[in-house]
């Protein structure tokens, strides 16, 4: 076994390719030293960037007429272009406001001072679709950025305050999905393919944005992916927001279970349904050609038929699971009309009028985003296609199907149901039918469906990466076979018309019907095989671990390799209730924690065995509710992680009279609550300890500190920073600084990992005019660490190496 690779495999595996995605190999002509060598070394390597060219993807888009025929010249040299680098501010942070006018103020001068650059164009700017200034995009690269000394700092910046959680990197259009959602705090929102996590993140930053401190939004997410590593990447990029309204469930999303959740506690009254969903599917992922380049040489229309009807069933199975009245996003992050419209035009077939595709035109109006197409072809095997009926019989076995054609219906059943004018001349432009004197123009199918209402956003309009979005509304119940169309009636003769089969009587096809699935319709391991039985894909598609094409399945993995979740689900403890009152009655006494902050009923564990706890977590009562009900219905829901950690097991040979300490990530919630156990500190106490990690008690400043910090009981208390000239004690609110410290026999010592210490120094310093922000990030290029985990796809994966500090509840 190779070294370390027990812990971190998959973290290393997504590093490497991410790396790959810029350097290739190529074995390039052998050197004479190398002919003589067994095996390639150092010398005979060379690497080289990728080709951004792929005369396919030229065809393929050209035909689609994705852009204007004067336009591709623009279009293809942004996307052969880097993308910018984009991060957005946590206004649930702390610190969100000192960050936002530091960007407007000092780093906009210093970037535009030290990148010096000639076109003019602004060095960083806010992206002004984003509410509240929060989202900005700087003129350089993430390479740029790395490369850069000058942009070192800058850098190092960026990277420290993500991995705190005051930032999140993520590529610009990549924020857009969550904001057509329309979210507010008391939603209860299902992002049913979620790993690595970017839009989790965005999304719990705004159910929190609404609440303060010590408050905790009525809603929550439920985030799910079907790869158990991609979850930990989640689990480990979500803790950075320290939230109890999250809940990480590892499920196939096409058969994301129903539940029945009734009130007080009853079972089968309602189902789990949800007030939002967001439904980012897998897909082929070009849209993320500026920062994965290697996505050029892996690229083929293939890719995209290949996981249409995935995307499909993925995006029923959420409106299935939406409230009527409730709003879903589907997006991907390809510019294929195949995963894109074809899919909405299915999913608005099958839906009959239930459900509408809102026109969002006047939502963010400074995004600037292209109507959906109305018309487009199927490549297959190398040949162009307008129509089902001209596809081979021996390609119709599922490989390609009705509904990736514009009119979604062969050209017997057109004829049969009169539907003759699914069969128009396309109203195209002039120039295009003259570029397409060739093709079956007469054949064109042009969709009758409002997909205009689509958004396509193209990376040369705003100089972004590119992403589709469609925004549904849920009207009325689901029909009872929505899961079926048309199509499927005649799939007896024709039985493969899906390359996602769905059983008689499954989830899929009766979702909604809750009376008939409740709690008895468990999805069964044994449905996973029900995700991809197409049989002659042109091409497989990614099997990618970028962010923005976690394609799970291919035809060749799909029969030998078995889902992660099989593998590694059955070992897993069940998250279940503490209830060990004399633990919890001894924290409560010994933090003084006030009524008002109810522990019973919120705080959860892996492991039920008192004596082995060692970390509690706190819920929502949201998460409660669905706790609960998930305990009641047998655990049907796969929980991979849920709440805030709030206490930890901490034994000190100086000896506390409670086992239990406070976690970093519980302080902020817990603090308006605590009696006990708390002090209060000076600015310049409050430095020394960040600064030292342990201050006797002789040597605080504040005398009265030092008293009160003497007579602590021992073990874990907190202390709070006093706000200047005020030596009363203080309100806690939302802008109160405290942190965990450990009160021994004559010092007390913080309980901060080194990292978090340095930078609340470094933000106080700042706050306090002892530093200048210039300064800390020219001394931050000097000091440059590598230990900090951007959230956004490739880059996601810097930071995996600390991911392991402790287990996933
Ligand atoms: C485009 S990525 C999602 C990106 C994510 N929404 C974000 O913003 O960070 C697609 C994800 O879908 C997951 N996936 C693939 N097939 C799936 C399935 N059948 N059910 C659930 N998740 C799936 C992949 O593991 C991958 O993490």
């Amino acid at each position: 076994m190779g070294r370390g690779q027990k812990r971190g495999r998959t973290q290393r595996r997504h590093f490497k390719q991410n790396r790959d995605n810029v350097w290739k190999h190529n074995p390039g002509k052998p050197s004479a030293a190398a002919d003589t060598a067994d095996a390639p070394t150092e010398e005979n390597v060379k690497w080289e960037p990728f080709a951004t060219q792929n005369p396919g993807f030229d065809e393929y888009y050209k035909e689609q007429r994705i852009v204007r025929e004067e336009e591709w010249d623009e279009f293809i040299a942004s996307l052969r272009s880097p993308l910018p680098a984009a991060f957005r501010i946590n206004a649930s942070g702390q610190f969100s406001e000192d960050i936002q006018s530091q960007l407007q103020n000092e780093f906009t001068k210093f970037l535009e001072a030290e990148a010096n650059n000639e076109n003019g164009e602004e060095a960083i700017r806010p992206l002004s679709w984003y509410p509240g200034n929060l989202a900005w995009q700087l003129n350089f690269s993430r390479m740029q950025l790395r490369k850069n000394q000058a942009l070192e700092g800058f850098h190092e910046f960026l990277k420290q305050e993500n991995e705190v959680g005051n930032i999140t990197r993520q590529e610009a259009v990549s924020m857009v999905p969550p904001l057509f959602l329309n979210v507010m705090p008391e939603h209860h929102i299902l992002d049913m393919c979620a790993a690595p996590g970017s839009k989790t993140f965005q999304l719990l930053e705004i159910i929190h944005g609404f609440t303060k401190t010590g408050q905790l939004p009525k809603g929550l997410v439920i985030a799910n992916d079907v790869d158990v590593q991609r979850c930990n990447l989640l689990i480990h990029q979500t803790k950075r927001m320290s939230t109890a309204n999250l809940i990480v469930t590892n499920h196939e999303a096409q058969h994301f279970p129903s539940i029945s959740m009734g009130k007080d506690g009853q079972v089968g009254r309602s189902s789990l349904l949800f007030d939002r969903v967001l439904c980012d599917v897998p897909c082929s992922g070009d849209g993320t050609l500026r920062k994965a380049p290697d996505i050029w040489r892996k690229w083929n229309a293939g890719m995209g038929n290949g996981l249409h009807c995935l995307q499909v069933v993925i995006a029923m199975r959420g409106l299935a699971l939406l409230k009527v009245g409730g709003r879903m996003v589907y997006s991907t992050c390809s510019m294929n009309p195949v995963e894109n419209e074809a899919v909405v035009a299915e999913i608005l077939r099958r839906c009959e009028g239930s459900v509408e595709l809102l026109d969002v035109s006047n939502e963010l109006p400074g995004l600037v985003r292209r109507p959906g197409l109305k018309t487009w072809k199927v490549r297959d095997k190398g040949s162009w296609f307008t129509t089902y009926k001209d596809i081979p019989v021996h390609r119709k076995n599922g490989a390609i199907v009705q509904s990736m054609f514009p009119s979604g219906l062969s050209w017997k059943e057109t004829l049969n149901e009169g539907a003759t004018n699914h069969l128009t001349e396309a109203p195209i432009s002039e120039e295009s039918k003259e570029s397409d004197a060739s093709s079956h123009l007469s054949e064109m199918e042009v969709s009758e469906l409002p997909l205009e209402r689509c958004m396509r956003i193209v990376p040369h309009d705003q100089n972004s990466g590119a992403f589709f979005i469609a925004v549904f509304q849920k009207i009325s119940p689901l029909p009872a076979n929505h899961s079926t169309n048309k199509q499927t009636k005649s799939k007896q003769r024709d039985k493969s018309h899906m390359n996602v089969k769905v059983k008689e009587g499954s989830e899929i096809q009766k979702a909604e019907d809750v009376r008939e699935i409740s709690i008895d319709s468990v999805v069964t391991e044994g449905n996973t095989e029900m995700i991809s039985e197409n049989k002659d894909l042109e091409a497989e598609p990614l099997l990618d671990d970028n962010e923005q094409n976690g394609v799970q399945k291919s035809k060749t993995d799909n029969k030998k390799k078995k889902l992660p979740m099989q593998g590694n689900w059955r070992g897993v403890d069940p998250v279940v209730f503490f209830t060990d009152e004399t633990i919890i009655n001894s924290i409560i006494s010994f933090y003084g924690v006030c009524e008002g902050f109810p522990l019973a009923g919120h705080l959860v564990v892996r492991n039920d065995e008192s004596t082995l706890v060692k970390r509690i977590y706190y819920v929502s009562r949201s998460v409660r509710d669905i706790l609960q009900l998930n305990l009641q219905v047998g655990q049907r829901l796969k929980i991979t992680s849920l709440g805030l950690k709030i206490f930890e097991r901490q034994t000190a040979k100086d000896g506390s009279p409670c086992y239990y300490r406070i976690s970093s990530e519980g302080l902020q919630l817990l603090l308006p609550y605590l009696t006990k156990q708390i002090v209060y500190a000076s600015f310049s106490d409050f430095e020394h300890l960040l600064k030292y990690r342990a201050v006797k008690f002789v040597d605080f400043v504040d005398s009265t500190l030092a008293e009160k910090a003497s007579a602590l009981l021992p073990g874990c208390c907190v202390v709070v920073l006093r706000q200047e000239n005020n030596n009363a004690d203080i309100t806690v609110d939302a802008s109160t600084i405290a942190i965990i410290c450990w009160k021994g026999k004559s010092n007390l010592s913080i309980m901060v990992s080194a990292s978090d210490a340095k930078e609340l120094l470094e933000r106080l310093e700042i706050r306090h005019g002892k530093k200048d922000i210039t300064a800390s990030v020219l001394e931050k290029s000097l000091l440059k660490g590598d230990s900090v985990a951007p959230l956004d796809d490739a880059e996601a994966v810097d930071g995996t190496e600390n991911m392991e500090e402790e287990p996933a509840i």
